[in-house]
């Protein structure tokens, strides 16, 4: 997951490959409560990991469920339909609607004391027509901020007064997840009696009740549905486990690759997880991408996609059945012929943030006209590709916002996208943004390189890679390279020796190197940072350097580091050898006496014992062979900025570097 402050994604050019998606957000989190309310243990494959079903999972544990992980599977033992005696507990719920109605239902009739709270955004999300409904069961529920909306406080209540006899009444037109909870929270009360419910005003998000009741059925309860306005849980229902059960992937985050595969030039992308006949209402979300213009093949769990029509075209869709995936057809829009209407969406305003303001004021920021109306949204795109802008896009803490937006990468402007916050996607989707760039292209150019060359000392590794977590880039160490390809010839049991040359240079081309952010260097799995640091290595890496058809190889394997979204490169000849076209290169220097002195603090601090002077004569005679050397001496490209760390601590440095960075950028909020 990317946990920068912002990513910038440059301007993507095509898309191919494949991607499995993570499970249902809304499967997972109904099938987990499912399973705490039935006996025994259910046995759960391919839950999704992410924010909103850890809060659910958490809360599970509170009120006495067991979890059991077991290889990718999880195992919960639930608590029967009867909380252990005297449960309390303080439950933090994040943003998870999933999470907040659903437990607040089937809490309020299991008895105990509990508070259930959120993020902020959270006790702005309404819950009062789920509580009205609650109440006129008996339930014993009160408001600790504003009435309507959590926090909340549960008391055990005495249903014994209150059969239930009359239908409970449930508003549907605010959230659908209102009468989701009270379909799977009262079998807990229909032991001996059918409980019907009915639903006032419009219900919306339909397809939401559809997988509330299939899954329903597979816990072994049948809910009569009577035209989406009544509801009767018969008499004698009871939670009973599957036993074991299979979440489907995500069909709301599909739509993100629906929409790449519909935008994007290339192959086209496949979809893994799910297909034509999943549970979730999203999945029609194919059908709107297929009206503006994609083609779309889909198997019982795959789904095709490739560009067809091009531009997209434009549509008018009531999206009411599509909530939360047809945010995606407003990025959509940006990249039809004519203008986009959504319509149908008043939910929106209640979501993770106001949706239509929100997508309204991004779109417009890109260089699209939008009008936004109390439950519609009409998006025409800029008129040319020179109207696009390039965006700093505001995520308001929604996931789908920032998903949504990232496709704004394709415009023909070739202008990059910034993602604030976007780690955001932790709600739903945490690795989101490596699924996408797993299956994107862009041309090599495109992919920003910072260089970050200099003397030996000078700091460049702990820049380095500091800059690339602040920006969420790869890195690359060029310097430990050479030692990689010595140790690796080395352990293949090839003589460093010319006649070995191609030998060593093609297993070179082969080596899975990567430079992690905390600064370990992995070959495949392994952590290879010691092995290469020893004296063998050393003397191996000089002698590899010296076969000229192995520091070729090393220079196509230095250029396989840029990749999506950008890297930071260290070493002594990226920006003048390696990277010459990179938009900004550092020279970072410190004098002689400055860097002695750091080294010397770093071994001691090792316990190495070191002398200062004879350190300083070391780094000097280093200086003097790199820039005298005559292949790739060190020296500074010419348009390279000089930075003296000399009386800088290394974040004064990170932040001058990050300063230049940003003023190379050409993103207006
Ligand atoms: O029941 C569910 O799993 C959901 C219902 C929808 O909410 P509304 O019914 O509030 O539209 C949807 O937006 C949400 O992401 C998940
Ligand atoms: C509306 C959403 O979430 P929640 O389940 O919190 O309502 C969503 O995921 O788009």
């Amino acid at each position: 997951m990317f946990q920068t402050e912002f990513l910038d994604i440059p301007a993507l050019a095509s898309a191919g490959g494949e991607v499995r998606l993570p499970g249902s957000k809304s499967i997972s989190n109904r099938v987990l409560l499912l399973a705490a309310l039935s006996e025994g243990t259910t046995q759960v494959h391919d839950l999704l990991d992410s924010d909103d079903t850890r809060v659910m999972l958490t809360a599970l544990e509170q009120i006495g469920c067991r979890l059991e992980r077991e290889g990718d599977s999880l195992r919960i033992t639930g608590i029967g339909g009867a909380l252990p005696p005297g449960t309390a507990a303080e439950l933090f719920l994040g943003n998870a609607g999933t999470a907040m109605r659903p437990l607040t239902a089937a809490l309020a009739l299991l008895g105990g004391e509990f508070t259930l709270s959120g993020v902020p955004r959270m006790h702005e999300r309404p819950i009062g027509d789920l509580v009205d409904g609650l109440r006129q069961l008996g339930c014993s529920i009160d408001y600790l901020g504003n009435d309507g909306y959590p926090p909340l406080r549960i008391a055990p209540a005495d249903f014994r007064a209150a059969a239930v006899q009359a239908p409970i009444q449930v508003r549907g037109d605010v959230s659908s997840q209102f009468l989701t909870s009270l379909l799977m929270a009262l079998p807990l009360r229909a032991a001996a009696q059918d409980i019907t419910i009915e639903v006032v005003g419009e219900l919306i998000s339909k397809p939401y009740i559809h997988i509330t009741l299939e899954l329903l059925a597979r816990f072994g309860i049948a809910v009569r549905n009577d035209n989406w306005q009544r509801f009767q849980i018969p008499a004698g229902s009871r939670y009973r486990s599957p036993g074991e059960i299979h979440v489907e992937a995500d069909a709301s985050s599909a739509s993100y690759f629906i929409a790449l595969g519909a935008i994007a030039a290339g192959p086209g992308v496949r979809i893994l997880g799910v297909g034509a006949q999943s549970i979730q209402g999203d999945i029609r979300f194919v059908e709107a991408a297929q009206a503006m213009g994609a083609e779309i093949e889909s198997g019982p769990n795959w789904l095709q996609v490739r560009r067809g029509r091009w531009p997209l075209q434009a549509i008018d869709l009531d999206c009411n059945h599509i909530p939360d995936a047809a945010m995606t057809l407003g990025v959509m829009a940006l990249y039809a012929e004519g203008t986009t209407t959504l319509r149908n969406i008043a939910s929106w305003r209640v979501k993770e943030t106001d949706r239509i303001a929100a997508m309204a004021c991004e779109l417009r920021k890109l260089g699209a006209s939008v009008e936004e109306g109390a439950d519609y949204l009409r998006v025409t795109p800029p008129a040319r590709p020179a109207d696009w802008r390039a965006a700093s896009i505001h995520t308001y803490d929604d996931h789908r916002v920032a998903m949504c937006f990232s496709l704004a990468a394709f415009n023909p402007q070739q202008l990059p996208v910034r993602i604030e916050d976007p780690k955001c996607v932790a709600k739903t989707f945490p690795d989101y943004f490596e699924a996408l760039f797993s299956v994107c292209e862009t041309p090599r150019e495109r992919i920003p390189v910072i260089c970050i060359d200099g003397p030996t000392a000078s700091g460049k590794g702990t820049i380095a890679a500091e800059v690339a977590q602040r920006l969420g880039y790869g890195i690359l160490d060029s310097g430990a390279l050479y030692r990689i390809a010595g140790l690796a010839a080395h352990r293949a049991g090839i003589a460093i020796d010319p006649v070995h040359e191609e030998e060593i240079a093609a297993l070179v081309r082969t080596l899975p190197i990567r430079f992690t952010a905390t600064q370990q260097i992995l070959l495949g799995d392994e952590d290879i940072g010691h092995a290469i640091r020893s004296e063998t290595a050393g003397m191996d890496a000089s002698r590899v350097s010296a076969l000229p058809a192995v520091r070729a190889a090393l220079v196509s394997l230095q250029l396989n580091f840029q990749r999506l979204p950008g890297l930071v490169a260290d070493g002594r000849d990226m920006g003048t050898v390696i990277f010459p076209a990179a938009p900004l290169k550092v020279y970072l220097i410190a004098s002689a006496e400055c860097r002695a002195a750091r080294r010397y603090k770093q071994l001691i601090s090792k316990g190495i014992s070191a002398n200062i002077t004879a350190l300083r004569a070391d780094l000097e005679a280093r200086d003097a062979r790199d820039m005298l050397r005559s292949v790739a001496p060190l020296k500074p490209a010419p348009d390279a900025l000089s930075l003296d760390s000399s009386e800088l601590s290394i974040e004064q440095v990170v932040e001058q570097v990050l300063h230049w960075w940003q003023q190379r950028q050409p993103f207006k909020g």
